[in-house]
Order: C-alpha cells, then sequence, then structure tokens
C-alpha cells in the first residue's frame, strides 16, 4: 500500500497540493485524471521519491519514507517504478538488452541472476527477439515497452506510468494496452496517469484531481456517470456520448477513424 499523508507540494510561490492524503491499495489498477495542471505528475513523481513533499509523509506498506535518509528512498525506490511520458529521458543502453541491464546493474544483481530477470521482462513486454537491437532503431510503441522493461525488471510492486501512450500512434497505443493487461495479469499495482479514455479501460478505480484536491475516487464505471454530470475536463464523456447517442462503442467508433 502506498499512503500519502496531508502533503504540501509547491513550485516556487505556486501551491500545487495543500494537505492532500490519499492511498493507492496494492493490485487494484487506478487511473489519475485531471486537467492539464491539475497536479498529476507532480503526485507520482512524489510517491515515487524523484520529488520530495515540502511537508508531509509518505508510506510504503506502513513504512514511513525518511526523504534524508537515502536507504529509506531506495526502499521507496525500489518498490515502486515510475515511467517517463517520453521513452527518450529513461533509455540509456546501446541495445535493447543493455538497457535493461543497466538497471539491474545497479542493483548489484548476479549475471545468471541478470540474464533470467532480461529474458523474464523481455516476454512481459513482448519485446522477444529485439534485444541486439539498437533502442534508436525501434519504434514509438517498442521504446516505450523498452521504457517500461527496464523499470519492471527491477520487480517494483507499483509501476507509475505518466501518460504512457501519449507519444505514440494507435498502433503504438494497443501494444502498450497489451503489456499494461500483461503487468496486471502478474500481480503488479499499475497507475496510470492519462487524458485518454481508451487508457483507461484497463483500471479499476479512477482518482479525478482537480486543482490538486481529489474531485472524484471510485469504480470506473461510477466516474463516467460522474464526470458527464460535472462536464470534467477528460476525453471520458465522450466515451460516453458515443455509446449513449450512437449505440457503438468507443472502440469501433475509434477503428473506423483510423481505418
Ligand atoms: N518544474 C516545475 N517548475 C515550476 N512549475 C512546474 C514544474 N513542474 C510542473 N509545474 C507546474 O505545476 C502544475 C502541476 O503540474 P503537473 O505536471 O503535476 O500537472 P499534470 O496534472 O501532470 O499536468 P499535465 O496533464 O499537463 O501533465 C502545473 O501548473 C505546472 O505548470
Amino acid at each position: 500500500m502506498i499512503e500519502v499523508k496531508n502533503l504540501f507540494f509547491g513550485y516556487e510561490n505556486k501551491t500545487i497540493f495543500n494537505n492532500f492524503t490519499l492511498s493507492f491499495e496494492p493490485r487494484v489498477p487506478v487511473g489519475l485524471v485531471g486537467a492539464n495542471g491539475s497536479g498529476k505528475s507532480t503526485l507520482l513523481r512524489m510517491m515515487c521519491g524523484i520529488l520530495i513533499p515540502q511537508k508531509g509523509e509518505i508510506y510504503y506498506n506502513n513504512t514511513k519514507i525518511n526523504h534524508n535518509d537515502i536507504n529509506s528512498l531506495l526502499f521507496l525506490k525500489r518498490n515502486v517504478g515510475y515511467i517517463f511520458q517520453n521513452p527518450e529521458n529513461q533509455i540509456v543502453g546501446v541495445t535493447v538488452e543493455e538497457d535493461i541491464a543497466f538497471g539491474l546493474e545497479n542493483l548489484g544483481l548476479e549475471r545468471e541472476e541478470m540474464k533470467k530477470r532480461i529474458k523474464w521482462v523481455l516476454e512481459v513486454t513482448e519485446l522477444i527477439g529485439l534485444e541486439k537491437k539498437d533502442p534508436n532503431t525501434l519504434s514509438g510503441g517498442q521504446k516505450q515497452r523498452l521504457a517500461i522493461a527496464s523499470i519492471v525488471a527491477m520487480q517494483p510492486e507499483y509501476i507509475l506510468m505518466d501518460e504512457p501512450t501519449t507519444m505514440l500512434d494507435p498502433e503504438g497505443r494497443k501494444e502498450i494496452y497489451k503489456v499494461i493487461k500483461n503487468l496486471i495479469s502478474i500481480g503488479k499495482t499499475v497507475i496510470i496517469a492519462s487524458h485518454h479514455a481508451s487508457d483507461l479501460k484497463v483500471v479499476k478505480k479512477i482518482i479525478a484531481l482537480e486543482k490538486g484536491k481529489i474531485a472524484f475516487n471510485g469504480d470506473r464505471e461510477r466516474f463516467y456517470n460522474w464526470s458527464e454530470s460535472k462536464r470534467f475536463n477528460v476525453e471520458i464523456p465522450f466515451e460516453n456520448i458515443v455509446k449513449k447517442y450512437t449505440g457503438r462503442t468507443y472502440e469501433n467508433m475509434e477503428r473506423k477513424i483510423c481505418q
């Protein structure tokens, strides 16, 4: 369980979170939605230790994170992985397998264990056959899957994804959805910040942020009605409108648009 309690955070003179409290249960996939600037990325980055709250606490499985203690921060980072929106920010290796190995070397894994992990994560992210490829030659979807693979190889329990499909075409997006489903099926807790309705099909719960406050926290199905009634500023109502007025699913509609 990740808990953030009484969090305060601001950039320069702009307050983003003011006494913010929220928890994320294990193995419940969550979609984090909200208008641009509502604080989604800031929250995810605090949850994995990239950003340090100015006040308040973060707990991982009831252990309070001490941001002044490198071991405590490493404990958080080992358990909570963060995938950047742009995979280019994350890829460092000359080949796919070297890129995955980079994080594992930092964990100090034995060579044999490293090989096993790389093989396992290539399967989970459906990158088998691409291990010797130069990451620069990969498609957008493959690059994003490599960014995911490099984090998942370190076996965090939670995987935070910041707009994982924004840079991708429909084909690339489908590849990512498949990988997210794989991650959920092996018991990882996936939290996805997104504006795209189709990114949120796999999640069970939605948390909607509005100016650093929780506007909605509940089941995805309930969110659709709530967001329509509130005219909440994400793409979700469109999905509802499509179903309501055309009787067709959003997926069919999207396929039609892409053909
Ligand atoms: N490094 C920074 N320095 C100053 N202000 C920042 C910085 N990063 C974010 N902000 C501001 O903080 C606010 C919250 O940003 P954040 O990226 O967390 O929102 P978001 O909900 O993820 O937005 P988006 O959907 O556009 O990614 C925004 O107004 C943003 O401009």
